[in-house]
């Protein structure tokens, strides 16, 4: 589905502030794969999406998204394949609008009713589709989303942008802002949406356990590099404290990063 060959990244080439933060960094996504990323700071984990979405190229290697060549191909090219979730709640849903209004947004960017007016019907299959989260929200179609809690937008950005019919779901910290019952929740609909529609999903998590409790491939990364890529029942079998040795047997060294650290 997605394969990344010898993928080098380095920003600001030729100045004093040249930083290579991805190197020769080689991956091949299966289809219906769910893999959770994990690793130290600074590790290249949001750059490693950036430059699967196309909001970044490479400096040196080779990108294909369903076998086809996008390595340089423009981020709104790629869109249909993709979905990109961020960390911040605010970030994937217009606050001043309502619930009905951003749905209808999202129907017009996936291009699946490219005439769409908001007549009885459609404001209908809206509110269908919002019940399927499970949340009440189907009977406050017309309140603004800035009304929402954190978990409520974060689960009404999952339901937008799996109905704009993407394959590749990117998933970069999405619950880190949410208190652990709202991340609970988010999980379970994420869960849901990636089994429902087949999506094949990679997951950068500061949280331990759901990197390890999530997803059927578990990848860690440190300067630029996977240094840990773990599937199947060697995945299954995989403690927070045997993850944490697996990086100081590569590195040499303790992993750093209080975030994942404390995670509970
Ligand atoms: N556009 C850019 N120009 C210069 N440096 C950048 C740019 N984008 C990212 N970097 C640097 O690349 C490194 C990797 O950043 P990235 O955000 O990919 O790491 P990360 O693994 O997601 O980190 P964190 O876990 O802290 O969020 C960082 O040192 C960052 O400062």
């Amino acid at each position: 589905m997605i394969q990344l060959d010898a993928i080098t990244k380095t920003f600001n080439p030729g100045t004093p502030g040249e930083k290579t933060v991805i190197r020769n960094l080689s991956l091949a996504v299966e289809s219906g794969d769910f893999i959770t990323i994990i690793g130290s700071n600074g590790a290249g984990k949001t750059t490693l999406f950036n430059l699967i979405s196309g909001a970044v190229f490479p400096s040196a290697g080779e990108i294909r998204i369903k076998g086809r060549k996008v390595t340089f191909e423009p981020e709104y090219r790629r869109a249909m394949h993709i979905g990109r979730i961020f960390q911040d709640p605010l970030a994937g849903t217009a606050s001043n609008m309502t619930i009905e209004d951003n749905m209808t947004i999202t129907a017009k960017k996936g291009f699946r009713w490219p005439k769409i007016s908001l007549n009885r019907a459609m404001r209908q299959k809206f509110a269908d589709q919002v019940k399927t989260l499970d949340m009440g929200l189907e009977t406050r179609m017309k309140v603004n989303v800035s009304s929402l809690s954190g978990g409520q937008r974060q689960a009404l950005t999952l339901l937008m942008t799996v109905l704009s019919g993407p394959d590749i779901l990117l998933l970069d910290e999405h619950t880190a802002a949410l208190d652990p019952s709202n991340a609970a929740m988010v999980m379970e609909q994420t869960q849901r949406v990636i089994r429902e529609r087949s999506l094949t999903t990679l997951m950068v998590t500061h949280n331990m356990n759901h990197a390890i409790a999530f997803g059927n491939r578990l990848i860690m990364m440190d300067a630029g590099e996977i240094i840990v890529d773990v599937k199947g029942a060697e995945k299954q079998d995989l403690t927070r404290e045997g993850l944490i040795q697996m990086f100081a047997d590569t590195r040499k060294k303790a992993f750093e990063n209080d975030e994942v650290l404390l995670s509970t």
